[in-house]
């Protein structure tokens, strides 16, 4: 797996010394233009910016259209290198776009959302949003290293910092019961970096034992089958989710299907519930939107065989995965849960 360092972005110059390139590109959106690149644009060797726009609908092949564009006029050639300066959308869709262009230059996530640090950009995981569904197109690629520079989050809205929050969460309730009491007892805003190291390590160990999710790194898909459905559902809606909101709200309906089935008691699922609708509130759907929501459900890429599989808690600290869910256990958890 790729190296993370956890330091000041500014040390990019010593990191990029040790790399032999020829050219530097550093893809940014709108924002991440606006309030990380002055952080690091003194650190930098001669370079080229891509900007793309921000946000989750711009993770599509027109954005990657423009990248490639860039990389191509600028004459990249297979020894240029990709710096993702940006949140999950800029580090998924700049790794996808590095992997593919002239079949690969290497590319260095720099996140800058608390959600890129603790999850996207850390895994290989790389990808774009086709046809309405998420991350559809894609490849498992590493970056050459992960820097990760909490200063970031001076910028971001409190929005941002607790749609984070939600896949640090999902880490304690997944794999580290410990992670998560210390979670639920702490304030989003005001996140240590040990906290944000020790569920950083809680990913990275599931993805050590199985980089290319052929099993148990299905776990950190928990909360996903749902709350990516509710993500694309809303997405061109007044009321857009954040990816980590609509995990969250994920979270609590696959966690009142782990308690219909009988995997985890009713005072772990209370336990849950409370503390995601005390930190993300509750989430009402109109019940005309339930029938999309579940025919986004059956294009998540866990399925077989034409069933829904789900990664569920067994218990808060331990998941499993590959569990077969009906479609009307999910129409019920939907009821009842938003
Ligand atoms: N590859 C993976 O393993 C993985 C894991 C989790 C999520 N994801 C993906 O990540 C994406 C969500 O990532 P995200 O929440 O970072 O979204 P994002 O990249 O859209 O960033 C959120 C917003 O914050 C802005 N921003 C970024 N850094 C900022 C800063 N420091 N100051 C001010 N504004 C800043 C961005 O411009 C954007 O408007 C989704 O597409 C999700 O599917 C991928
Ligand atoms: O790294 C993983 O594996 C994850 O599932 C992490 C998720 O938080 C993340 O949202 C990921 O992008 C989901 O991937 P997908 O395979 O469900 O598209
Ligand atoms: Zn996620």
């Amino acid at each position: 797996m790729s190296k993370l360092y956890f330091q000041k972005a500014q040390s990019i110059e010593k990191l990029l010394s040790a790399l032999s390139y020829s050219s530097i590109f550093i893809l940014v959106d709108e924002n991440t233009f606006k309030h990380c690149y002055p952080l690091v644009r003194g650190m930098l060797p001669d370079h080229t910016l891509i900007q793309i726009e921000a946000g989750e609908q711009h993770k599509d092949i027109n954005s990657c259209q423009l990248i490639w564009n860039s990389l191509s006029q600028q004459n990249a050639d297979r020894n240029a290198l990709l710096i993702n300066l940006g949140g999950g959308v800029i580090t998924d869709i700049g790794g996808f776009c590095a992997s593919t262009y002239k079949r690969g230059i290497r590319f260095i996530n720099l996140p800058t959302t608390l959600l890129s640090q603790v999850d996207a950009s850390v895994g290989g995981k790389t990808g774009i949003d086709f046809n309405g569904y998420k991350n559809q197109i894609g490849v498992f690629n590493e970056p050459e290293f992960v820097l990760i520079d909490t200063s970031f989050h001076q910028t971001l809205p409190e929005r941002e910092l607790r749609s984070g929050f939600a896949e640090m969460l999902k880490h304690g309730l997944i794999a580290d019961a410990q992670h998560w009491k210390d979670l639920v007892g702490c304030d989003f805003n005001l996140i240590s970096n040990q906290l944000l190291e020790n569920s950083v390590s809680i990913k990275q160990k599931v993805v050590e034992k199985d980089p290319n999710e052929k099993g148990l790194r299905k776990i950190l898909n928990f909360g996903h089958t749902i709350g990516h459905a509710l993500e694309s559902a809303l997405l061109n809606s007044n009321e857009p989710l954040l990816h980590g909101e609509a995990i969250a709200h994920g979270m609590r309906c696959e966690a009142s299907i782990a308690y219909e089935l009988e995997y985890i008691p009713q005072e772990e699922l209370n336990q849950i519930n409370e503390s995601l609708l005390k930190i993300y509130g509750p989430l009402k759907i109109k019940k005309a939107l339930r029938e999309n929501i579940l025919r986004l459900c059956k294009q998540d890429k866990k399925n077989q065989n034409g069933d829904i599989r789900m990664s569920l808690l067994n218990k808060i600290g331990e998941a499993n995965y590959d569990i077969a869910v009906s479609e009307n256990t999910i129409l019920n958890a939907l009821d009842n849960c938003l």
